[in-house]
């Protein structure tokens, strides 16, 4: 009998006891974790990210003898990180792994090394890490096997395993997409309401639930869409079977910076595959349109220039249609296959669909960002009645014959900070495929989160005002204590507070590196058109908003992706959805001027503020500050 150990996220132990199967004797074909072990494990632990030996097929079982050789080598040292094939290598031929010995070489440093005290911190790395693929260490992935008293982690390489998974690895057999990344169970409720265990979260869905799903999965002409990684994250991956293999309209409300986009762009490919699989003579007279609707110009902008250039290779035309672009926007339509637009350009665009009603009955995917706007009072009004309308349109939408040339029209909503994602999904269905919903926790976020608040005094004399600048002074402490020296995003609430906290800052903090560092700022500002932004860039910190010119805001933006601006001070709006994340962000102050007022912020807006904290390629964890009054520190 052994013992599992580990700690749970209050902080107690565990211990489950469980017998390891025997290797399978004639079938090659993975066995399971028994179910046991699965039923006892803690809500929080998230569990192994490869196969265990009882899960390997029989040529890829490892005796536990040789695990003995770890355990003895290894009692009082960091953990191994072996890719699977090295270890199978060692394996066989019985080495005895010692601590610089290792993988025949492949000696990994200690600060890759995880302690088996720190599981759960590792464990929800390894979450982060399974999610975002290449987030701990390029290419690597953890491979968690429990002995006797111990906790032995060894990693597998990633791209061994995705070969695996593709079944070409030394011809041993994986099920395809089985990916071995299991869900906790707290972390994932989908639209029929069920919480799924990680064990029932695999028998819930065997083709695939639960597990990473490899980009290969994708028809390979597409693939290219997906090239940053080998796989779906967590978020992704779940949502999978009724995004992609599905055309059920979806919501999905995932954590700030869980990959929302590719959600989207899955239901886009699936739009594709559907026009692609029937004969040209079948098609309607228009071409299926893409519809991308976000409530900000600045998320817009953002998310055509990407698409642009992403989508280009699939042959696919993209628009971008807001209030600041002049042309004639239903001849650029008929022109495009992807319209990216506001609710607002998208509500006057089509108030007239009767003249054009051809065009717009051949939207046949409507993807909406940042749903959540539904709830705001002044904006959400006119995203319910674009929703409306178009569901007017679709079903006075003539069908064709063949239904995948003429699919239906699909919404496909997502946000963060969405409460009620099955009201949505309820408002969304359509009759015969209701849509689904899928809430996922914040806890599958990608890059971990630690929320600092700090509470400061404010005089009974003070304005709002006043205090907000008094927090000024103490920006430059705060972000010394725990930006780690990367970068860092201050969110404040007026163009006014953005020129003076950057100000301030310039002045107090020491953010320059070298002097080659201090060459490239002054090489950048000099190129800058406003004269306060120029002084402060020269000291490593930038400001952004709506006043700036384009140019500028475009320098400082770039300067602040490549890692070169240490600071960047924004006002609140560029919080939404905006692609600028940092190491740490910090909230000065939670009151916003609002028609001539100050009010607190919501809590969907601090939620999209410090969402920007923690960049998927560089952070495994980031911080998020907020710095509000004493009296205000516990409501936040
Ligand atoms: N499967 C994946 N593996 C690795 N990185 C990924 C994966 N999917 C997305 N990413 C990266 O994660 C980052 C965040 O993605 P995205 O902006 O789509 O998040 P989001 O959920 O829309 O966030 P927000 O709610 O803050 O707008 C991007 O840099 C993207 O390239």
């Amino acid at each position: 009998m052994l013992r599992c150990q580990g700690q749970t996220a209050l902080g107690g132990t565990f211990e489950v006891p469980f017998e390891v199967a025997p290797p399978p004797e004639e079938d090659d074909s993975p066995s399971q974790l028994p179910s046991q072990v699965l039923s006892q494990l803690p809500l929080t632990q998230v569990w192994s990210k490869a196969p265990q030996p009882w899960q390997m097929p029989k040529t890829h079982y490892v005796a536990l003898e040789h695990h003995q050789a770890y355990k003895e080598n290894n009692l009082d040292q960091r953990l191994s990180h072996a890719s699977q094939s090295r270890q199978r290598d060692c394996y066989t031929q019985n080495h005895n792994l010692t601590r610089d010995h290792q993988t025949e070489g492949h000696f990994y440093h200690q600060d890759q090394m995880c302690n088996a005290d720190d599981q759960e911190e590792q464990a929800y790395q390894e979450g982060g890490l399974g999610t975002q693929g290449h987030q701990v260490h390029p290419g690597h992935v953890m491979h968690h096997q429990a002995t006797r008293d111990h906790q032995i982690y060894t990693r597998a390489s990633q791209s061994r395993q995705q070969q695996a998974v593709s079944h070409t690895m030394q011809g041993h057999r994986l099920q395809r997409g089985r990916f071995p990344v299991q869900l906790t169970s707290a972390s994932c409720l989908n639209s029929s309401g069920r919480e799924a265990s990680a064990a029932g979260n695999q028998q819930r869905n065997a083709s695939g639930g639960g597990m990473l799903r490899p980009v290969a999965d994708i028809p390979a002409q597409y693939r290219s869409l997906f090239s940053q990684f080998p796989f779906f994250n967590i978020v992704q991956s779940t949502v999978f079977p009724d995004v992609f293999e599905s055309d059920r309209s979806v919501v999905v409300s995932a954590p700030t910076g869980s990959g929302k986009t590719v959600v989207m762009e899955l239901a886009l490919v699936r739009l594709l595959i559907t026009r692609d699989s029937c004969p040209p003579s079948d098609h309607p007279p228009q071409p299926a349109r893409v519809v991308y609707m976000a409530p900000m110009k600045a998320l817009v902008t953002e998310r055509y220039l990407d698409w642009r250039q992403r989508l280009a290779p699939l042959n696919l035309t993209c628009a971008e249609i807001t209030g600041d672009t002049e042309h004639d926007d239903i001849t650029v339509i008929k022109n495009s296959q992807v319209i990216l637009t506001t609710p607002e350009k998208w509500d006057f665009l089509t108030r007239r669909w009767r003249d054009h009603a051809s065009l717009m009955q051949a939207v046949s995917l409507l993807l909406i960002d940042e749903v959540h706007v539904l709830n705001d009072e002044g904006r959400g009004p006119t995203l319910e009645a674009v929703v409306s309308r178009m569901k007017t349109i679709r079903a006075t939408r003539p069908t064709h014959g063949n239904l995948a040339a003429s699919p239906r029209l699909r919404f496909v909503a997502v946000s963060a900070t969405i409460p009620n994602a099955e009201d949505v999904a309820a408002w969304l269905s359509d009759d015969p495929t209701p849509a689904v919903f899928h809430k996922l926790e914040e806890s599958l976020r990608p890059v971990k989160l630690r929320r600092v608040v700090l509470g400061y005094d404010c005089r009974d004399n003070w304005t709002d005002f006043r205090f907000d600048l008094s927090l000024n002074y103490r920006l430059s402490g705060v972000i010394t204590n725990y930006s780690e020296n990367k970068p860092t995003l201050v969110f404040v609430s007026t163009r006014k507070a953005a020129q003076s906290s950057a100000t301030t800052l310039a002045k107090e903090a020491r953010l320059i590196r070298d002097a080659a560092h201090k060459q490239l700022l002054t090489t950048v500002a000099n190129g800058l058109r406003d004269n306060k932004l120029r002084e402060c860039v020269m000291y490593g910190v930038g400001f952004h908003h709506a006043g700036l010119v384009m140019g500028d805001r475009r320098h400082v933006e770039e300067l602040f992706i490549a890692g070169q601006l240490p600071v960047l001070v924004a006002t609140s709006t560029l919080a939404m959805g905006v692609n600028l994340p940092a190491h740490l962000v910090v909230v000065k102050s939670t009151t916003q001027y609002v028609g001539g007022a100050y009010e607190e912020y919501s809590s969907a807006q601090l939620l999209q503020m410090t969402g920007r904290a923690g960049r998927p390629q560089f952070d495994t964890h980031a911080t998020a500050v907020i710095m509000t009054k004493n009296k205000h520190k516990v409501k936040i």
